[in-house]
């Protein structure tokens, strides 16, 4: 498929006030770089796993970065998997989710009237994440509808993707169900939301296996790095 023809079908737009979509926003190149840092962190200090929830463990398996996650409370160390300390928030990635806020400031934001602050309510160079759930997805997995509730900082949430298409619905404030919209978040993907968006209700109810473009650094199945701002010291 050519890439511009891609693009042209799936074009950048606020889904909701405050949630932007940017396709195809990582190269290739970048998307196969974090693939592999990926793997890194999957070995440890603490291994990937599914979190428990409700006595179920999780058909997506998530490694995390700066503070651990688990239903529903974010600590230091890994307590439910096997005590150790998480991996420190990469400097580099705290960049790169300046570098996604710009993007939707200078490009959509720009369209609707923005000047210093995105809709999602902060300016880029304020935007200092401190952690990043990192969800692995295999063609079974699913995430159910839920709110990313356990932050105490309402700062948006930067979303990239890598690997097979999924179905990502993204729905309203108030509950699980209608009114939302699914749309089909692919390797490179963008995704941020904040703002009036920031406690919408979303999830994965399917992965496209076999979906993932060549050279993107994985396979098989789905990548998804969400960072946030915990606003815990
Ligand atoms: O995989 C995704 O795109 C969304 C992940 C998500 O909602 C989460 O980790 O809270
Ligand atoms: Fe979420």
């Amino acid at each position: 498929m050519l890439f511009g023809e891609e693009l042209m079908e799936r074009p950048r737009r606020e889904v909701a006030p405050g949630a932007y979509w940017v396709p195809g926003w990582l190269t290739l190149e970048q998307q196969a770089w974090l693939a592999a840092r990926f793997r890194e962190w999957s070995a440890g200090p603490v291994p990937i796993r599914g979190a428990v929830v409700n006595g179920h463990e999780m058909s997506v398996k998530t490694v995390c970065l700066g503070w651990h996650w688990r239903p529903y409370q974010y600590t230091r160390e890994a307590v439910d998997v096997n005590g150790n300390r998480v991996l420190d928030f990469p400097d580099w990635m705290v960049r790169l989710g300046r570098k996604a806020l710009a993007e939707v400031r200078s490009e959509v934001g720009a369209e609707v009237g923005f000047a210093e602050e995105t809709e999602a309510g902060l300016a880029e160079a304020e935007y200092t994440p401190d952690t990043a759930l990192v969800n692995y997805y295999d063609d079974a997995a699913r995430m159910g509808m839920h709110q990313d509730r356990d932050e105490v900082s309402r700062a948006p949430v930067v979303s990239l993707s890598i690997g097979d298409t999924c179905r990502f619905r993204f729905g309203n404030t108030e509950n699980r169900g209608q009114p939302y919209q699914d749309i089909d978040l692919a390797s490179g993907d963008l995704f941020v939301f904040g703002g009036p968006s920031r406690l919408a209700y979303h999830g994965i109810p399917k992965v496209y296996p076999g979906t993932a473009p060549r050279g993107c650094g994985l396979d098989r199945g789905r990548v998804n790095i969400t960072m946030r701002v915990t606003g815990l010291a």
